[in-house]
């Protein structure tokens, strides 16, 4: 294994193994730290966790673990994945575990870039945009767990690390790998240590790439590691012959928990052409809607039948007041998993699951521990390969075309993607 990742979420994981495996790597994915050794012919690992809404202290403490594993797998860069919105609160957990990470490996110069442009995301003079609007106003201020009140990613940094955060500017990013390679010496002699670059473009991330090919640790959303491959490569050190992917036969069915605005057009367009089952969260928490139910109309619908709890904000705000928030998460999570794991008994192989927190729980449900990282369905997802029986994709709420639910049926179900 040349590089070692790790993902402070499960659909933010996949999306970087989306990344590497686009650029010719062969990449897999861990469901939390393997008890084991990773296969040979691994070329990149992420190992995922759930870090990004923890207690600072487990989400470095169990970084650090994946870490030390990453290393035992003789890993010779390390990649920290967390969102391309920057998700993350005044207390962490970014800052610490970026910081951690660092210290651990000795690492000067970490590059903080959660660009992706692919899907919106640019950073520019410090500042997040989502599409043509700051980080701020883009919704994300108002996400329940980590509301995004700053743009200003140095600020917002600043508030969880202990060392000044440093940048490099658009003006540098623009010249190319040299100036990025000359304005990083600078801020480091200034004694920066986590600093963040300016990306607008593909371009620029290949780029920031070439500058960070003798960096130890990177950090940003999957956008910055488009380069990183091509310096394995350039050094003859990867295959480029990617994973082959089987697609899997049989039945595709939906399972949404996401309440983005991305996720309800997509549960819309759906729907129109395909079965939905409207689960009610009320129901669920009260214990009068049992998965069975569910299981069994999914089991018995045609096409790529849907079942789904996205709801509006308001409508959420009203579960939340009525049942507390935890609890109402709680149950529909658990709800999620016993479905997943009800139709995997029945015999279903293709699954797709929409939000973070629900694939999350579907993936632990399922007691999964590799994903093999398939053809990308749209940007920031792609396909992936459970075992012999089973094909996933897990969605990350914001992403993914109007369509991406037939979409993504379609590429499971599709051999050699
Ligand atoms: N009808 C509902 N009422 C209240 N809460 C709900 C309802 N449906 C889903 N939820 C909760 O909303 C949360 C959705 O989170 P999830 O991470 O799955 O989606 P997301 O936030 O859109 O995705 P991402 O984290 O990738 O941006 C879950 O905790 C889920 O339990
Ligand atoms: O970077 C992103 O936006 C996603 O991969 C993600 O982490 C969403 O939770």
């Amino acid at each position: 294994m040349l590089l070692g990742c790790i993902g402070d979420d499960f659909t933010g994981s996949s999306d970087l193994g989306n990344t590497l495996s686009k650029e010719g790597m062969r990449c897999v994915q861990y469901v939390g730290i393997p008890s084991g050794p990773a296969a040979d012919d691994v070329e990149a690992g992420v190992v995922a966790l759930k870090s990004r809404s923890l207690d600072r202290h487990d989400a470095v403490s169990q970084s650090l673990a994946a870490l030390r594993w990453l290393q035992a797998q003789g890993c010779t860069q390390f990649f920290f994945k967390y969102c391309s919105t920057f998700d993350s609160t005044p207390d962490g957990n970014i800052g610490p575990v970026a910081e951690a990470l660092a210290e651990a490996l000795d690492a000067h110069k970490v590059i903080v870039c959660p660009a992706f442009p692919g899907t919106g995301r640019s950073v520019y003079q410090g500042h997040l945009f989502v599409n043509d609007v700051l980080l701020n106003e883009c919704g994300m201020q108002n996400h329940p767990l980590t509301p995004m009140t700053d743009p200003d990613i140095r600020r917002w940094l600043a508030r969880q690390t202990t060392h000044p955060v440093g940048h490099v500017a658009a003006t540098s990013v623009l010249e190319g790998a040299a100036a990025i390679g000359r304005a990083l010496d600078a801020e480091h002699r200034a004694g920066k240590r986590l600093i963040v670059v300016d990306a607008l473009r593909d371009v620029d991330l290949l780029e920031i790439g070439k500058a960070a090919d003798q960096l130890p640790l990177i950090t940003g959303g999957s956008g910055v590691a488009l380069g990183l491959p091509r310096n394995f490569a350039q050094r003859g050190q990867i295959s480029k012959a990617g994973i082959a992917w089987r697609g899997q036969p049989g039945k595709c069915v939906a399972l949404s928990g996401s309440c983005s605005t991305a996720t309800r057009a997509q549960v819309a367009l759906h729907g129109q052409s395909n079965p939905t089952y409207e689960i009610d969260a009320a129901k669920v928490i009260e214990g009068t809607l049992v998965p069975q139910t569910v299981t069994d109309w999914l089991l018995e619908s045609k096409g790529v039948p849907l079942a789904y709890s996205s709801a509006d904000p308001d409508h959420v705000a009203a579960i939340q007041d009525r049942f507390g928030g935890t609890r109402s998460a709680a149950a529909l999570e658990t709800f999620f998993a016993t479905l997943a794991q009800q139709l995997v008994d029945a015999g279903i192989g293709k699954i797709l699951t929409a939000g973070g927190e629900t694939s999350g729980a579907v993936v632990e449900g399922l007691k999964l521990d590799t994903l093999e990282i398939g053809p990308e369905i749209d940007p920031g997802v792609p396909a992936l390969r459970a075992n012999d029986a089973l094909v996933l994709a897990l969605k990350s709420g914001n992403f993914g075309a109007e369509d991406y639910f037939a979409k993504a049926a379609q590429v499971l179900g599709s051999v050699n993607g």
